[in-house]
């Protein structure tokens, strides 16, 4: 049986007439970093607040580490920590002195424990350094690690993080995406946001892909890439001929190569050194895979940003 992180069954949202989310089943397996990729307004912050009891679902089925929600919502949550929405720090307080008051805002956190935590968690993200600086003068980075220092007071199962790099710098990008790395290194599940494929592609085991509302894709990274469709290019002596005697269909392309349609798994080795022992001369061989963008674009008809 897979253990789930996060499970919906046919989740949906509408505000008024406007279905912002159209009946989503989503499976995240704990262990994964799992990306939820979709342009703005596709209903990803909506769907995260609605696994959060942020916002009430209009139908369909939530679980949450193996808890209903939102029936079951104060078991899940102290194990899953979220960063959704930068939280409202106080800009003339230090960072160590937010943490402690939001941790002392949690009705149920352990106040002997608190300055430990705090700490450890401060620790975690890399601002030991920076404790006792007021957030004011933190980069957009920093404050965002604080975030995240703050999803972390408590031991943490789940981190469900809302677009974590919006906004950061290349730095602040760097600083946030190695900090989720080595958090999920740890063994913590991460479902995260974003509307960016190169964020997702660098980061993530496993993606689902929403597009207004729906989610049209979902599976490991490497189960998308394989589902485009792959292509032979060859060129070589006497190649067209000795295609099609083993059933490929070659189409001529430029200059002296031709390219056919093949099964995700094809052999190229296999066929290489069959031909070579046929006698052929191969002057090129390769297998070409569309890009996941390339991919998603034929499921979604829109573009993803694709800033690295
Ligand atoms: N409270 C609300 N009332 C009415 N419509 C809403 C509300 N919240 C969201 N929507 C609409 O639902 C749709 C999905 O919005 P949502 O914020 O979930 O998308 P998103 O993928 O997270 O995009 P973004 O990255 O811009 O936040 C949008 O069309 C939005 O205008």
């Amino acid at each position: 049986m897979t253990d789930w992180a996060i499970r919906t069954e046919n989740l949906t949202k509408v505000f008024g007439s406007q279905k912002a989310v159209g009946g989503i089943s989503l499976e995240v397996q704990r262990g994964s970093i799992f990306g939820f990729l979709g342009p703005n307004g596709s209903g990803k912050t909506t769907t995260i607040r609605m696994l959060l009891g942020l916002a009430e679902a209009t139908s369909g089925e939530i679980q949450l580490l193996g808890k209903t929600i939102p029936k079951e919502l104060d078991a899940a949550l102290p194990r899953v920590g979220a960063l959704v929405e930068g939280p409202a720090f106080y800009p003339y307080m230090s960072g160590r002195n937010n943490l402690l008051r939001m941790d002392a805002a949690d009705r149920n956190s352990d106040p002997a424990t608190r300055e430990r935590r705090v700490d450890a968690a401060l620790e975690r993200v890399g601002l030991s350094n920076a404790a006792s600086k007021k957030v004011h003068a933190y980069s957009l980075g920093m404050k965002q690690r604080l975030g995240l220092a703050n999803a972390l007071l408590k031991p943490r199962d789940l981190l469900i993080l809302d677009e974590p790099t919006n906004g950061l710098d290349p730095q602040g990008t760097r600083e946030v995406r190695n900090l989720i790395r080595s958090l999920a290194a740890e063994g913590i599940t991460i479902f995260l946001s974003s509307h960016l494929l190169s964020e997702i592609e660098q980061l993530c085991s496993h993606l689902a892909v929403m597009t207004a509302g729906n989610i049209v894709a979902q599976g490991s990274l490497e189960e998308l890439r394989a589902k485009g469709e792959t292509r032979l290019v060859i060129a070589g002596s006497g190649i067209e001929q000795a295609l099609r005697e083993r059933g490929l269909n070659p189409k001529a392309r430029t200059g002296e190569s031709f390219v056919c349609e093949v099964s995700g798994d094809f052999d190229v080795a296999a066929l290489n050194s069959e031909l070579v022992g046929a006698g052929h001369a191969i002057t090129e061989i390769r297998l070409e895979r569309p890009s996941l963008e390339e991919y998603f674009v034929d499921l979604t008809g829109e573009g993803f940003e694709v800033v690295r």
